[in-house]
């Protein structure tokens, strides 16, 4: 679909109801299977219309470390059976994998769910009409999470009336047929329904989370979870997922992963979620915007934690989620920094690309010294090239004006405009498509279709939030009344914590 047609049709299309299933030339991000968003890892790319360019790398992010191994690497190697890493189990070798059920009509599989339950037909979480359907597997947990949302709805009481503001509006129940079966379901508001990448990490809160009637077999089987994490931050991370800036990938993260963390693992991957966390830059620093949207009411639910009495929260999590466009467009350059539009040079996408740019080293190749003379191998064509490139590509000389004064030097555009369209440009921009200085080809065409999506935003004629981020209470299937007056210690020494994380995070933000 070209771009002029894509365009066309953002006029005509109300994007909430795009079926990507339905709309395979539609670029929109498939998210992984069921079984991949549940406790597995993996980075899928943000496909449009395409695979992965040779020398598009691919990065799985780790704790501590992030490595980063090329397609080419790949292709001398052959692909790996599972990209997802070992912790993974390839399904072709697992002969209890079970299949996914037929989902039932008007329902769509919820590709977000970073954590839970599937059901006994191997279904997990539903979605319609900005709605999710969490399915009941276990009565008594089903009940009591039920329970607690009728409760909360009838309140009159003033903290529990404020904890509405940090739970999913509840929808009741609904009874759907699967493959033959009757399964019940719990329908809530769906949490990322109006994000484009949505970026979702559940962290669940308290050190204890078993409830009081769980026998000895699960207490252990929950003391074991999670260990360290839990001992030093008093949370857990059981999933999340990212759409990285960098390099547009989708890296997914499950459980597996959340109990190999540490105190240090757990706030690297808050870093990780959070996009501030790059592979090739240890600068890179969280968004104060973003960290402001999420300490805003991780703090009301602090102070709403240190008053509330009635209740025990047992291994509920806090759901956070922005949206990753959103984010882009926080670091995207502005445009009378962006290079012409008419040029071919990728625009650096983060504040982390400019750092690069300015202070990358220099290196002078032989080829590009001799592109900067004519003919006859003597004077120099006026391109304003200095003759010195860094790896994002050429730096210029400092213009003169028409009084001969030197114009200070924009370090963004590489190839600025009133050079495109001379033969000095064109040939620096095939040499910088052959040379692929840092693989700019690639980078190109994703800040290509990343302008073009915003493009088709802004042509969507939807109205934006000034929020874009989110922070709700979820899962309360072991929320149990209070057998004293006392705070939920549990609960909210988790909360402090994590707020302690975010408020350290917002003094490294820029
Ligand atoms: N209202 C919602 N909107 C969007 N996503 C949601 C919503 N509620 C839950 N999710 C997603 O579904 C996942 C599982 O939800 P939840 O924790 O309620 O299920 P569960 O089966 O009780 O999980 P667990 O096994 O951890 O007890 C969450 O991690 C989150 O990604
Ligand atoms: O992080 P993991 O390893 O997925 O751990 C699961 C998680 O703690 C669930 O909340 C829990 O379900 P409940 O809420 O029903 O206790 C489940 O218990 P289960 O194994 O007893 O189902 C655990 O296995």
């Amino acid at each position: 679909m070209s771009l002029l047609n894509s365009i066309n049709l953002g006029h005509l299309i109300d994007k909430k109801k795009i079926d990507p299933a339905k709309n395979p030339n539609f670029p929109l991000i498939q998210a992984g299977s069921r079984e991949e968003n549940m406790g597995k890892s993996e980075v899928q790319f943000i496909p449009i219309h395409h695979r992965p360019e040779p020398n598009s790398s691919m990065c799985h992010v780790q704790p501590a470390t992030c490595k980063s191994s090329s397609l080419q690497q790949y292709l001398a190697n052959g692909f790996p059976k599972n990209p997802a890493g070992p912790e993974e189990k390839n399904e072709e070798d697992n002969d209890e994998a079970e299949k996914p059920s037929e989902i039932p009509e008007g329902y769509e599989k919820f590709n977000h769910q970073m954590a839970g339950h599937l059901s006994g037909n191997n279904i997990g979480m539903l979605k319609r009409d900005g709605l999710v359907l969490k399915p009941i597997i276990k009565r008594e947990c089903g009940d009591r999470e039920i329970n607690f949302y009728e409760q909360l709805g009838r309140t009159t009481d003033k903290t529990m009336t404020e904890m509405k503001n940090f739970v999913a509006k509840f929808y009741g129940t609904r009874r759907l047929s699967v493959e033959g079966e009757t399964r019940d379901f719990i329908a809530l508001e769906d949490l990322v329904e109006d994000f484009k990448e949505p970026c979702i990490m559940d962290i669940k809160i308290g050190r204890r989370t078993w409830d009081p009637d769980a026998t000895l077999e699960k207490i252990r089987s929950e003391e074991r979870k999670y260990q360290d994490c839990k001992r030093d931050l008093g949370f857990c991370i059981p999933g999340f997922q990212v759409y990285k800036l960098s390099n547009n990938q989708l890296v997914k993260q499950g459980k597996e992963f959340g109990k190999s963390l540490n105190k240090e693992g757990a706030e690297d991957a808050i870093k990780t979620f959070l996009n501030a966390n790059e592979c090739n830059d240890a600068t890179a620093k969280p968004c104060r915007c973003l960290i402001v949207q999420f300490l805003a009411i991780l703090w009301r639910i602090l102070y709403w934690a240190r008053n509330q009495r009635q209740y025990r929260f047992y291994s509920t999590s806090i759901l956070l989620a922005y949206d990753a466009r959103r984010l882009r467009e926080k670091t995207k350059p502005t445009p009378s920094s962006s290079p012409s539009s008419t040029t071919s040079t990728p625009s650096p996408q983060s504040k982390s690309d400019y750092k690069f740019t300015r202070k990358g080293s220099l290196y002078r190749p032989m080829s590009l010294a001799v592109l900067n003379k004519n003919n006859e191998g003597n004077d120099r064509i006026p391109t304003g090239f200095s003759g010195q490139l860094t790896k994002e590509g050429p730096i210029l000389n400092p213009q003169r004006s028409s009084t001969g004064a030197k114009q200070p030097i924009d370090v963004h555009p590489i190839v600025p405009s009133i050079l495109s369209d001379n033969t000095w440009s064109k040939s620096m921009t095939s040499l910088k498509r052959t040379h692929s200085f840092q693989n700019n080809y690639d980078k190109d065409v994703q800040n290509r279709k990343q302008n073009y999506l915003h493009l088709l935003d802004e042509l969507c004629d939807e109205r934006k939030s000034s929020h874009w981020a989110v922070v709700k209470m979820i899962d309360f299937a072991h929320v149990f009344p209070a057998e004293n007056s006392d705070v939920d210690e549990n609960y909210l020494a988790g909360i402090e914590s994590l707020v302690r994380v975010f408020e350290e995070l917002l003094m490294e933000s820029d």
